[in-house]
């Protein structure tokens, strides 16, 4: 199977992320999502600290993955992270070389924000030991977590990982972005927010539902 494009008949995975509170992480969990987000980017509105991080890893049930992201930390940073928080995997939603991202021993994804001109097969080879390569909208001095969507004609057809599509999706937009797209999995942080941080739990079972009906599954809410 060629990734980019998912198998006939796959599911779309669902990542929510930007959880901040233990009540939401559950929630979320409880709609059926694959993974959640925590934030370890101080200037977010989303960001937590490690005493929140680690309530909220500890509440969840099993089989749900908890994904740390991070921009530009340092090695520090990240390591002190993961000896407080137990990460399944790492998001790198800066400018992280390759070099950057590895020797954590968790796996990790890398954001890509996409551009004009931008070339994301060159972008993937440059990251081979990426599980997988999330892509969002580029907007000028803010890293991500914008509510921006791009124009996803320009993403290739294939690619050599699993491809993570975010940026500006929402219960009203993602089923035609997998329609079109056809994504390993999608992100959503702002797209079912009900004020900054918090999660609304109607916006994140309208999403799971649309992607489910785009994926050809019905699902019952
Ligand atoms: O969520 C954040 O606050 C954030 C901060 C810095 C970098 C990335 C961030 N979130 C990621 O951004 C994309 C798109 O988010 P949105 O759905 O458009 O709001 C997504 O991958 C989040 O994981």
């Amino acid at each position: 199977m060629e990734f980019a494009e998912g198998a006939p008949g796959m599911r779309t995975r669902v990542k929510v992320c930007g959880l901040t509170t233990v009540e939401d992480a559950l929630e979320v969990a409880a709609a059926g999502v694959d993974a959640v987000g925590l934030v370890f980017y101080p200037p977010s509105v989303r960001a937590l600290g490690l005493d929140r991080a680690q309530a909220i890893r500890a509440a969840l049930p099993p089989f749900v993955s908890v994904v740390g992201l991070f921009v530009d930390a340092s090695r520090d940073t990240i390591e002190q992270t993961l000896a407080a928080v137990s990460l399944d995997c790492l998001q790198f939603h800066g400018e992280e070389s390759a070099q950057d991202c590895g020797g954590y021993g968790v796996p990790y994804i890398k954001a890509a924000r996409v551009h004009e001109g931008f070339d994301l097969v060159q972008f993937a080879a440059c990251h081979e030991k990426a599980q997988g390569i999330l892509v969002d909208a580029f907007v000028p001095g803010i890293p991500g977590g914008t509510g921006q969507t791009f124009d996803w004609s320009v993403l290739p057809r294939q690619l050599p990982c699993p491809l993570v599509l975010s940026g500006g999706l929402t219960d009203h937009n993602v089923g035609e972005a997998v329609r079109t797209v056809h994504p390993w999995a999608v992100d959503v942080s702002s797209g079912v927010e009900r004020a900054p941080g918090r999660k609304d739990r109607l916006r994140v079972q309208n999403f799971l539902e649309a992607v489910a009906k785009a994926d050809g599954f019905d699902r019952e809410k």
